[in-house]
């Protein structure tokens, strides 16, 4: 068998598409969804990605405004300037680029944040939503993971869901979403003894960890879908996921590629958190 790839770049086009469509209605209520960036440092890799968010702002017309900071900024400082966009009507949304600068509280800063404009959906209170089952904004890369799953009709329900990583940017939000379309959900960090039992049993398999080539062939039950969240880059400099994409796509019925997978999904969906969020405040003035 050969895999179905399962391409983030088109379906990010779609959904853009209709993203478009919601911004222009809500310009038609006098809406201007906004969302604020803010970079601390001159890390190069998230000046890019950055850079990135703020073009795809662009592309579907929601305003952006991106505050770079050297990486000498305190912490208080930085929780001034959130306190600023919290109370800023023309923001909707606010991300705060990570990773911070090690003498910064990221945990701090993240519950700085209204959690109304949680965008990135980090706060506790969204994470908490999330645990049990309410409204929220969902963490992107996850949510992402979800929308490409929908994507290819993948059904859930009863379905074997195998993460690996148990971040709380991914790995952790992942398997709650998982659980709550009705799948089993395993998940597997470092501890795991006997990873690739585990990953044998998969249906849905969630590469989460940050390790080129963790998931091979080997690993993989004949027929699943694979999605591989990893970023990394090689000895070439090369970007390239977690999952051994040669040898998996043999064995799998569906993968994501990296680059052109989960990546622009992620960004994608920042986008529909904060369109949501802008909807959410005509619909809902106090929320
Ligand atoms: N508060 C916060 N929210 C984030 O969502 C967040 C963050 N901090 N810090 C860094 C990570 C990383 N991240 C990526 C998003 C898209 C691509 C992406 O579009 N990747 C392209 C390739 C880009 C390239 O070539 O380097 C792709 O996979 O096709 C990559 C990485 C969001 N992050
Ligand atoms: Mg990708």
């Amino acid at each position: 068998m050969t895999a179905q790839l399962i391409d983030g770049v088109a379906l990010s086009r779609q959904l853009r598409a209709a993203l478009r469509e919601r911004v222009a209605a809500l310009n038609g209520r006098g809406c201007r969804p906004g969302l604020a960036v803010i970079l601390v440092g001159d890390d190069p890799a998230s000046q890019v990605y950055v850079r990135n968010k703020v073009k795809a702002c662009a592309e579907v017309g929601i305003h952006s405004v991106l505050q770079t900071h050297p990486a000498s900024l305190t912490e208080q400082a930085l929780l001034q300037h959130i306190d600023a966009l919290n109370a800023d009507p023309a923001i909707h949304g606010i991300l705060v680029q990570l990773p911070l600068p090690p003498h910064i509280d990221a945990q701090r800063v993240i519950e700085a944040i209204a959690p109304d404009k949680d965008v990135d959906g980090f706060h506790v209170a969204n994470a908490g939503a999330l645990m049990v089952g309410q409204p929220g904004f969902r963490p992107c890369t996850p949510y992402g993971c979800m929308k490409m799953l929908e994507h290819i009709g993948c059904a859930l329900r009863g379905k074997h869901a195998v993460v690996i990583g148990r971040s709380n940017i991914v790995g952790k939000p992942m398997a709650m979403l998982l659980l709550q379309a009705h799948a089993t959900v395993t998940i597997c960090h470092s501890a795991t003894a006997e990873l690739a039992h585990h990953t044998r049993q998969a249906d849905v398999l969630v590469a989460a960890v940050g390790r080129p080539a963790l998931v091979t062939a080997d690993m993989v039950k004949p027929g699943a879908v694979v999605i591989d969240v990893g970023m990394n880059r090689d000895a070439t400099g090369k970007l390239c996921g977690d999952v051994d994409f040669e040898g998996v796509r043999q064995v799998a019925s569906w993968i994501t590629p990296v680059p052109g997978g989960v990546g622009p999904m992620t960004i994608t969906m920042l986008l529909t958190n904060t369109v949501e969020a802008a909807e959410r405040r005509l619909t809902t003035p106090s929320f």
